[in-house]
């Protein structure tokens, strides 16, 4: 990857891969500064914020942002273009160091459709995106791993376990979670109750590249750039677990 677009024009795969990893270093340094707790979480938010601001004023000027740490500009709805980002997700881990699952997402929103995403996972200095993500490899044997939320898992969880058998994995950050099934740690991630258009897009996007199921709980497809970005709930999961997990979550 070259250090900086002036080398060459990247087309937008590598640009949202490149950025994400550029927003991950910069909050590797925040993170080295020693402040703690709620200080650490609004400088990590507030300097990756300001990070892919700048990037994307620089690279991709003609284009709308939508962004958890930014005022929604809702010039973005009648955009052809829309960044979808956010600059820190999973922000309650980041100001636990040394924990590792928390994620910068960029991904980018063209016409309707997620067309490019990446989502770095700077603790391990890694990024998975559209540009190049492995298909997952094949499925462990032993009971299906679900990943949940650490800190708010939905209580649909506890149908999965009951009726798959499912084995719950706890971790922070949509992004990681996403990115434990597209490594094959886990085999699905699933949640409800509550989350936004920033949490999921980029992880999606690089899901669906990786030739995974995205949808809401209920089967039908996520839609993003809507005017209200509240997205509450979702499933990755391997294809051959979909039927299974939607016989639960659309259960009546
Ligand atoms: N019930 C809820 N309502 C709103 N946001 C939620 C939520 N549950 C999870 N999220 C958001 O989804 C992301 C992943 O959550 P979790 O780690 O619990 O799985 C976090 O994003 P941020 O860290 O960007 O705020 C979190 O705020
Ligand atoms: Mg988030």
């Amino acid at each position: 990857m070259p250090n900086t677009p002036a080398d060459a024009p990247l087309d937008d795969h590598s640009f949202a891969a490149w950025a994400a990893a550029r927003a991950g270093e910069r909050l590797l340094e925040v993170r080295a500064e020693g402040l703690q707790g709620r200080e650490l979480k609004d400088a990590g938010d507030r300097a990756a914020q300001d990070l892919l601001a700048a990037l994307l004023a620089e690279h991709r000027s003609g284009d709308a942002v939508l962004s958890e740490e930014a005022e929604d500009d809702t010039a973005r709805l009648d955009a052809r273009r829309v960044w979808i980002i956010d600059p820190l997700d999973g922000t309650r881990e980041f100001s636990e160091p040394p924990r590792e699952d928390w994620a910068v997402h960029v991904a980018l929103w063209e016409g309707g459709e997620l067309t490019a995403g990446a989502v770095a996972q700077p603790a391990l200095g890694e990024v998975a995106g559209t540009a190049d993500v492995a298909p997952a490899p094949e499925r462990a044997p032993g009971p299906p791993r679900l990943a949940v939320s650490r800190s708010r898992p939905p209580a649909i969880t506890d149908d999965l376990v009951a009726a798959l058998g499912a084995e719950l994995v706890p971790m922070g950050s949509a992004g990681i979670k996403v990115l434990a099934v597209v490594r094959g740690v886990v085999d699905a991630y699933v949640h409800a109750g509550g989350q936004y258009e920033w949490d999921s897009a980029a992880p999606v996007a690089v899901a669906r590249a990786a030739g995974l199921h995205t949808s809401r709980i209920d089967g039908s497809p996520l839609i993003y750039n809507q005017p209200n970005p509240l997205l509450p709930d979702l499933i990755v999961c391997r294809p051959e677990l979909t039927e299974q997990i939607l016989a639960v979550t659309t259960r009546p």
